[in-house]
């Protein structure tokens, strides 16, 4: 059986280390992309340790899902980034099982002034993904932690806006992706979510150095103009540059 837990050691000697979890479900593999990019990015930051927790199905027994080991880890992390798929409007049955297992959390408050973010991913352009970002970011601050929304100007809002652009959906409460309903995770996303997803993974781990560590931190500013430029090196197909330092 696959491991729940993938624990990813970027820990550097000269940063203190800070640990992000990244903890989503994924029924076809769509929301798992955007968890990995999310990773992807979060690991750029000098000392930042990433753990991807999936939330499986096979281990919700009587509605409830049952891991103790990954939520010791979640107790262990410094931050917790909550992705699941919008299904029928709402965070998927499998997430729903982790959430209330938290439960545990929110009565001792072991979770309380940790970092937390969230994503969703679903077929339709907007699909009620709001929703499901309101679910998590209610479910975060129920436990006690401190939400973190994308900071990136919005793209695809103007005559010469497209699918590739950076945050197409224009999302902000947290990140939402968007992938045809017939194909696979091979094609999960757009170029504009995946570049958005890593952003949004590095922007949580440089606020969670600062949280922890009181590591300096300046906040990367991107205008409309330099994201519409950004978002059109995404259309011309060349791989964006690390972003947050732009
Ligand atoms: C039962 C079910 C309900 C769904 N509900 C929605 C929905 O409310 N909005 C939407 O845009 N897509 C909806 N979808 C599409 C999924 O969100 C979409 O296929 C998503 O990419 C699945 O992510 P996954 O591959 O990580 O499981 C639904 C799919 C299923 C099977």
């Amino acid at each position: 059986m696959a491991m729940a837990v993938d624990g990813i050691d970027r820990a550097q000697d000269d940063v203190p280390e800070v640990t992000v979890a990244v903890v989503h479900h994924s029924v076809h593999g769509h929301t798992r992309v955007l968890a990995e990019h999310l990773a992807d990015g979060a690991r750029r930051v000098p000392g930042t340790r990433v753990h991807l927790v999936e939330v499986r199905a096979e281990d919700v027994n009587a509605g409830r899902w049952r891991d103790p080991e990954a939520l010791a880890l979640l107790d262990g992390c410094d931050a917790i980034v909550f992705g699941s798929p919008t299904l029928m409007g709402s965070a998927s049955a499998v997430f729903k099982a982790f959430m209330e297992a938290a439960f545990t959390a929110f009565t001792t408050q072991r979770w309380k002034d940790k970092l937390a973010g969230g994503f969703t991913m679903s077929a339709s352009q907007s699909g009620d993904k709001l929703a499901v970002l309101q679910q998590l970011a209610v479910f975060a601050t129920q436990l006690g932690m401190q939400w973190i929304g994308v900071g990136d100007m919005p793209g695809n809002n103007w005559s010469g806006g497209s699918r590739d652009d950076l945050n197409r959906l224009g999302s902000w409460l947290g990140l939402m992706g968007q992938s045809h309903s017939d194909l696979g995770p091979e094609n999960a996303g757009s170029p504009g979510d995946l570049v958005t997803a890593e952003r949004y993974g590095e922007r949580i781990a440089r606020l969670t150095q600062r949280w922890v560590n009181a590591v300096p931190y300046d906040t990367p500013r991107m205008t409309e103009h330099e994201a519409r430029a950004l978002s059109a090196d995404l259309r011309a197909g060349h791989s964006a540059p690390p972003a947050l330092t732009v």
